[in-house]
């Protein structure tokens, strides 16, 4: 198959709050690409878990979920959701609970490995001519070989006012604690604090919104161009 056939894989990594979902949508929307958002599916997972009643923290429970763990996801910028069976779970997803149980689940090796499978069959089969893949992992173990790869980064103090600007039902400074804290779980797991290399960052602390779409969009077709 000449490498033409799969859509140009463009991966994205981040802390939490800087801006990977919200860019990432941004950034497919206006190039007219897929967007594949990978954390929805250690979320949706992590979902799953509670709903059956299994406890996050028992490993070889949670691997036990995965065979029969069937998820759906939009990959249409315009038309994003979430299903975990028949049960949309979009907003279910983003709540707290969820967010402290899901970085639990995401250390277990069986559940990156499944996770990762799944995110290289979805990425492929978009039928735009190209697919915006954000998480943790992408540029390093989902898609080292991707066209593009970026890390997007803000400091902590944007990004914690970032998020606490989203939430209203918790206090900025709880959001913030529980955004620390998972990021330091998470960066026991896999690397997204520092480049890679061959890994482009962009730093948005002092981007707003447009800005960072702009200066990421930038990175893609300088990248397009040399492959060209
Ligand atoms: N450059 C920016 N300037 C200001 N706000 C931003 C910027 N980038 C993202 N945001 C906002 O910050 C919040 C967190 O972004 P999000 O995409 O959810 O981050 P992540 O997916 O990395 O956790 C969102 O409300 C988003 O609109
Ligand atoms: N590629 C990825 C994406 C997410 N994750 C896990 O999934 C969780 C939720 O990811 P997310 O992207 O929705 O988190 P936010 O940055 O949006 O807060 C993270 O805290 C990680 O535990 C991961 O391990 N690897």
């Amino acid at each position: 198959m000449s490498k033409h056939s799969f859509p140009l894989f463009v991966a994205i990594d981040g802390p939490a709050g800087s801006g990977k979902s919200s860019v990432s949508r941004a950034v497919a929307r206006k190039l007219g690409y897929g967007y594949l958002d990978t954390g929805a599916a250690y979320r949706a997972l992590a979902w799953h878990v509670i709903d059956q009643e299994v406890d996050p923290q028992n490993a070889d429970a949670v691997a036990a979920l995965l065979p029969d763990f069937d998820y759906t996801i939009g990959t249409e910028p315009d038309a994003y959701f979430v299903r975990v069976g028949q049960t949309d779970v979009t907003d279910a997803i983003r709540e707290p609970a969820i967010s402290a149980a899901v970085s639990a689940i995401a250390r277990v090796p069986a559940v990156r490995t499944h996770l990762t499978e799944l995110f290289r069959t979805i990425a492929r089969a978009v039928p735009q001519p190209g697919v915006v893949v954000e998480g943790r992992d992408i540029t390093t173990v989902v898609a080292p070989e991707a066209e593009v790869r970026i890390l997007l980064t803000a400091t902590e103090e944007a990004r914690m006012t970032r998020r606490s600007a989203e939430i209203s039902t918790q206090s900025a400074h709880t959001v913030a604690e529980q955004l620390r804290s998972r990021d330091r779980a998470d960066s026991q797991v896999v690397e997204f604090m520092s480049a890679a290399d061959g890994v482009t960052t962009v730093d948005s602390t002092h981007l707003d919104f447009d800005q960072t779409i702009d200066a990421v969009v930038e990175v893609i077709n300088t990248a397009r161009n040399s492959h060209d």
